[in-house]
């Protein structure tokens, strides 16, 4: 038979199945049709060896939009986009990237342990017009997955848990984040949009790595806090001199987990039950930031006095003195015993996952209590900028990897002491067409200054130790010559 014939043949068996449907259509009765439809389903079912399990778009008497299938979208979306060949794009709402689905009527295969199984898209018209106040589509869109009956209990539980699961994740990393601050009690937030990534951040590579293995390690540990029974929350306590990127390294971590960021105003927050409630308020999957430990709180239950810091780290930090006596000036009655039964006990009221950041520029400052492990699980100390980090800043502003002046620079930066934040500002491009090696060569004169500068105040230091040195020996002396 040649395929001419095979196409004839082919065309007649269609013609004539469409007209015995047409008459099956017309001439029997509806109640004989709808029970002959009805026993060919069961009878198919008996020989079918698939299972087939439908998600409605819109679900309940109220048809709220379900979740499950917005995560299966969200979830097929990762692979519809290298399998189906017609894709639906829309900017969903809260999302900061295009979301690719596929389009109605697709279908795309999928692997599970190693089990095939078939996901697809469909759609209903509905004919009767509906009057509704929700928003509803009249189009009822769904998913149908197909497998076979063998693998019924691996997809009804693990598979279709790692859908849910995955999907909602994906969707945690799709949304736009936000960044909350607290106006005394309350929340108000804005669109989260800092561009720091780890990438960026120059320190010590060992250590960056050691950090971000440790997020990624908690942010994936669910099932571990359950099985220990602990709240599933990491403290981390940044400290270091101003300028030496902690608040630069809580935005890269707020982006490598995608999660909100909740910047506390300590000394905003009238007392100890106005801290509950303001926490108790934040979301899971999110950073709950406590900058300038030091100066936010009362380390012995009472606000400390301007008096009690120090003219020379003022002169230091003249930006800590400013918020200082403007928190003293304000006031607030949240006590260090507040903040540390918030850490230990009222977490476990809340679930997911939270991180807790403190920083400070003078950890030695801090009570004890507040920075043990168990609270502030994690001390990460950020300092000057060392070589490694130089070579991520030149790499980040200028694009170099290498230059014959770096071996210069390195011997500098071990001699001096210099913010990260003070040497990406001699990398900056003074002009438009300002080359790498001026950036350099700025940079290498900064840092003879700074280390001359360092020199000359060494030097008077040691002057003035000589001088009262000699001072008490003198009245030492007159003490003894006066007896
Ligand atoms: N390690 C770093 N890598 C890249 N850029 C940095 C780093 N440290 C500081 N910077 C740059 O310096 C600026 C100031 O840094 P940042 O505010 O993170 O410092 P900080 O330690 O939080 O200071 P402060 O204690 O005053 O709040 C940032 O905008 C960032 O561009």
């Amino acid at each position: 038979m040649t395929p001419k014939d095979m196409f004839s043949h082919l065309g007649s068996i269609i013609a004539s199945v469409m007209f015995v449907w047409a008459m099956f259509q017309q001439y029997l009765p509806y109640q004989l049709r709808s029970s002959m439809e009805k026993y060919s389903q069961r009878l198919v079912s008996l020989i079918y060896p698939y299972i087939q399990i439908r998600f409605n778009e819109f679900t309940g008497e109220r048809l709220m939009r379900s979740e499950a299938y917005s995560a299966i979208e969200n979830y097929l979306s990762t692979n519809t986009s290298t399998q189906a060949k017609r894709l639906k794009a829309d900017v969903v709402k809260n999302s900061q990237s295009l979301v690719l689905s596929m389009d109605d009527h697709e279908e795309v295969a999928d692997e599970f342990k190693g089990v095939k199984l078939w996901w697809a898209s469909g759609k209903n018209v509905s004919k009767i017009p509906q009057l509704s106040f929700h928003p509803v589509s009249e189009d009822k869109r769904f998913y149908k997955l197909t497998f076979h009956r063998r693998h019924r209990d691996l997809i009804l539980g693990p598979y279709l848990n790692h859908v849910l699961k995955e999907g909602k994740a994906i969707k945690v990393r799709n949304r736009q984040r936000k960044l909350y601050t607290n106006n005394g009690s309350h929340w108000s937030h804005v669109v989260f949009e800092h561009p720091a990534t780890f990438q960026t951040l120059a320190m010590d590579p060992k250590m960056k790595k050691d950090i971000i293995d440790d997020l990624i390690t908690f942010s994936k540990a669910e099932e571990f806090y359950a099985r220990v029974g602990r709240a599933w929350k990491r403290g981390y306590l940044l400290y270091g001199p101003p300028g030496t990127g902690k608040s630069t390294m809580i935005a890269a971590m707020a982006n490598l987990l995608g999660y909100d960021l909740y910047d506390l105003e300590l000394t905003a927050v009238k007392d100890n039950t106005e801290l509950r409630k303001l926490l108790i308020e934040t979301s899971s999957k999110s950073i709950i930031v406590i900058e300038d430990i030091d100066c936010s709180l009362d380390l012995t239950g009472q606000r400390r006095k301007k008096k009690e810091k120090t003219e020379a780290e003022e002169e230091k930090d003249p930006k800590q003195k400013l918020d200082k006596e403007d928190k003293d000036a304000r006031g607030s009655q949240v006590t260090l015993s507040g903040l540390l039964n918030f850490i230990d006990g009222l977490w476990s009221a809340c679930g997911g996952e939270r991180l807790i950041v403190f920083t400070t520029n003078y950890v030695e400052k801090l009570d004890p209590a507040l920075i043990r492990k168990g609270r502030m699980d994690k001390h990460i100390e950020l300092s000057y900028c060392r070589f490694e980090a130089f070579k991520g800043l030149a790499k980040n502003y200028l694009v170099l990897e290498s230059h014959h002046l770096f071996p210069k620079i390195r011997e500098l930066l071990e001699e001096t002491n210099m913010t990260p934040a003070d040497v990406a500002e001699h990398l900056m491009p003074k002009t438009i067409l300002g080359d790498a090696t001026s950036s350099l060569e700025n940079l290498i004169q900064a840092l003879e200054t700074a280390k001359e500068e360092a020199m000359s105040k060494a030097e008077e230091e040691a002057k003035k130790t000589e001088q009262s040195a000699q001072e008490s020996k003198e009245q030492a002396k007159g003490f003894v010559a006066e007896k």
